[in-house]
């Protein structure tokens, strides 16, 4: 669905990403980890098209660098984070944005039944519901980021790219969109690629677990094969499973 060949990406002159070579499938969570500033945004806005590359990305076989802006944005959804508020609209007509690959390119227009019928199934998705009339900047945190994961929902993508997607989000919502993206992706043609710094949340998602290091892929596999392999305890230089069993041990005493 997905593959990367030999990536190399960065800005200006200097490489960040570093030979990245991947495989995604259909209904696979893959979930990027490795300490701050090893490239792990960098090698999204690559995936989403928003950097140029040497090697080559490609969508059901279809490099990246042969597909139109619009055609990678039908395929592939970035979640957005958010500090890209700009205007004040109401939660409805931000996600109804999602729509806008569909609307013939006019945002201006009405938005015709379909698109509304699909936007009101992505709100229910996210339990928006009851507050779709109300404007963006008088919501919380985490009902903003409710707001942008269902306007990526609506553009009905194939792939969704999440930076920090549980950021501002209470246990409760974090919980409920790993749950929510976990099904989504088992969905027919459907894949979710996601930046985490929370490595329960990462592997409570994962199919698939890419450890990365300065640029450079040092560890892809399944989640306890990555846990296994110390890889991750050696990026982070600390031992991140002994601290898992300790913070365990701690709750266990109450
Ligand atoms: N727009 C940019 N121009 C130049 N350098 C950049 C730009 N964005 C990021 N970088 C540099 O690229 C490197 C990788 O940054 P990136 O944001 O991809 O890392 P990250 O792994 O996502 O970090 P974090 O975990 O802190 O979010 C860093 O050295 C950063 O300073």
């Amino acid at each position: 669905m997905l593959e990367l060949k030999n990536v190399f990406t960065g800005y200006g002159d200097i490489d960040i990403i570093k030979d990245i070579s991947l495989n995604i499938g259909e209904g696979t969570n893959l979930c990027i980890l490795g300490p701050n500033g090893c490239g792990k945004t960098t090698l999204l806005k690559a995936i989403a098209g928003i950097l140029p590359i040497r090697g080559d990305i490609l969508i059901d076989g279809i490099s990246i660098k042969d597909m139109k802006r619009h055609e990678i944005a039908g395929k592939i959804a970035v979640m957005s984070q958010i500090s890209n508020i700009y205007f004040s609209y109401t939660v409805f007509e931000t996600v109804m944005l999602g729509r806008y690959l569909y609307m013939k390119n006019s945002i201006f227009k009405e938005p015709s039944q379909n698109d509304k019928a699909y936007v009101e199934k992505c709100l229910k998705a996210t339990g928006l519901s009851s507050i779709r009339n109300k404007q963006i900047d008088t919501l919380s945190g985490g009902q903003l980021q409710r707001v942008f994961l269902a306007r990526t929902l609506a553009q009905d993508p194939n792939i969704i790219l999440l930076d920090e997607p549980t950021n501002h989000l209470d246990l409760r919502y974090q919980k409920e969109l790993i749950d929510y993206l976990k099904e989504w992706s088992k969905e027919d043609r459907h894949a979710v690629i996601g930046v985490f710094h929370d490595i329960n949340l990462a592997m409570d998602l994962a199919d698939q677990v890419l450890v990365m290091e300065k640029g450079k892929a040092v560890s892809l596999g399944k989640p306890e094969e990555v846990i296994k392999d110390h890889t991750l305890n050696r990026v982070y230089e600390m031992d991140i499973v002994g601290y898992m069993v300790d913070s365990l041990e701690q709750w266990k005493k109450f």
